[in-house]
């Protein structure tokens, strides 16, 4: 470990992380070190327990029939709560178009990259490092998102990021609606609906991972669940993302051509705790930086969500409160996102409905 120097003062407002780590960074800034109880602890990752772990995350393939299909995404949201998919049929070029592009942004100097993001506060894009709302440790992360449905004027993004990004938000639209068509179908709910209803506020971030010189201390990203309803990912060949199932993390491992699919908290609520949204992290390396797209799908801020009657009985008494999406985002981006401390934890479960 490099000795930690007094003299260098901890910076408060990083603007790009990536900059940092470029100048030689040989330490982990204060705002980026984790409380003892929230670092990594590798003791406990994948760890065999009677031969039964590591387990792996379910793997899907696409070019199944429905039923079959219907089942197997059935099965892995309520196991797991996150799958792989394959043979989706998602286009490559576009693919290696954005990660072209965005790889392109991320190697641009600090000062281009805010230059290229501010256009004001219709513009469907944003770039922010490290420190998420009001957490009070940063992740160890740059991250530029895209809202391609917060304004009308997509012409004014860079013209090198416009094309891959619209082609390729266009065609993820599409995957993701026959997604999660398949997850409503899997709990015999009306697709088409609901469907509809859970993709109409679209984000997607890009997110760049430095390596990091302590990656004891610190997080990529801490443990959340998503708070939309549903969110595809996709990762480079770079370990990092690891999610929680019976209180071990389990690394999800780098699949050529898979996307990731996970469950969010508007599908837990919907389905009152029948689905539960899926809690994940990511850890960061010392060798090698790490690239991931999220595309994010969610009701739109006005729709207020709430337990289905379908879910709802004497049995299972509601556990969730009724919530606008507007309010649960207010809520969930303004919570520190560590650990339990996350909403899916806290304020709007066991509320009386
Ligand atoms: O980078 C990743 O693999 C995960 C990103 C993620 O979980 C998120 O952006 O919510
Ligand atoms: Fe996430």
């Amino acid at each position: 470990m490099a000795t930690r120097s007094p003299a260098v003062p901890a910076p408060i407002k990083i603007r790009s992380l990536k900059e940092l780590v470029d100048s030689g960074l040989q330490y982990v800034p204060e705002t980026y070190i984790r409380p003892p109880h929230e670092r990594v602890d590798t003791t406990s990752l994948s760890v065999p327990v009677n031969g039964s772990f590591p387990e792996k995350l379910p793997i899907i393939s696409l070019r199944q029939s429905g039923n079959q299909l219907r089942q197997q995404i059935g099965l892995a949201c309520k196991e797991w709560g996150i799958f792989q998919v394959i043979d989706h049929g998602f286009p490559t070029i576009l693919k290696t178009e954005l990660w072209e592009a965005i790889s392109h942004f991320f190697s641009l100097p600090t000062d281009v990259k805010i230059e290229l993001v501010s256009q004001g506060p219709s513009s469907p894009l944003f770039f922010f490092s490290g420190l998420y709302a009001q957490d009070t440790v940063s992740d160890w992360k740059d991250t530029l998102g895209f809202r391609p449905n917060r304004s009308t004027n997509l012409n004014l993004l860079p013209s090198f990021l416009r094309e891959p990004l619209l082609k390729f938000e266009w065609k993820m639209g599409i995957l993701a609606q026959k997604l999660i068509e398949m997850v409503f179908s899997s709990l015999r709910l009306d697709e088409n609906i609901f469907s509809e209803i859970h993709t109409r506020r679209r984000t997607m971030t890009f997110n760049y991972y430095p390596v990091c010189p302590e990656p004891n201390l610190t997080y990529g990203l801490s443990s959340h669940s998503d708070i939309g309803s549903i969110t595809i990912l996709m990762q480079d060949a770079v370990k990092g993302l690891q999610v929680k199932r019976e209180e071990r993390w389990i690394d999800v491992e780098p699949m050529k051509d898979a996307f990731i699919v996970l469950i969010g908290d508007q599908i837990e609520i919907l389905t009152n705790g029948h689905y539960e949204s899926v809690e994940h992290r990511v850890t960061t390396n010392k060798t090698v930086p790490r690239m991931s797209v999220a595309c994010f799908f969610a009701p739109s801020e006005e729709d207020v969500v709430r337990p289905l009657k379908e879910f709802v009985d004497a049995e299972h008494p509601s556990l969730y409160k009724e919530t606008k999406f507007c309010d649960y985002l207010r809520n969930g981006l303004s919570k520190p996102l560590s650990g339990k401390t996350n909403l899916k934890f806290s304020s709007l479960k066991l509320l009386p409905a």
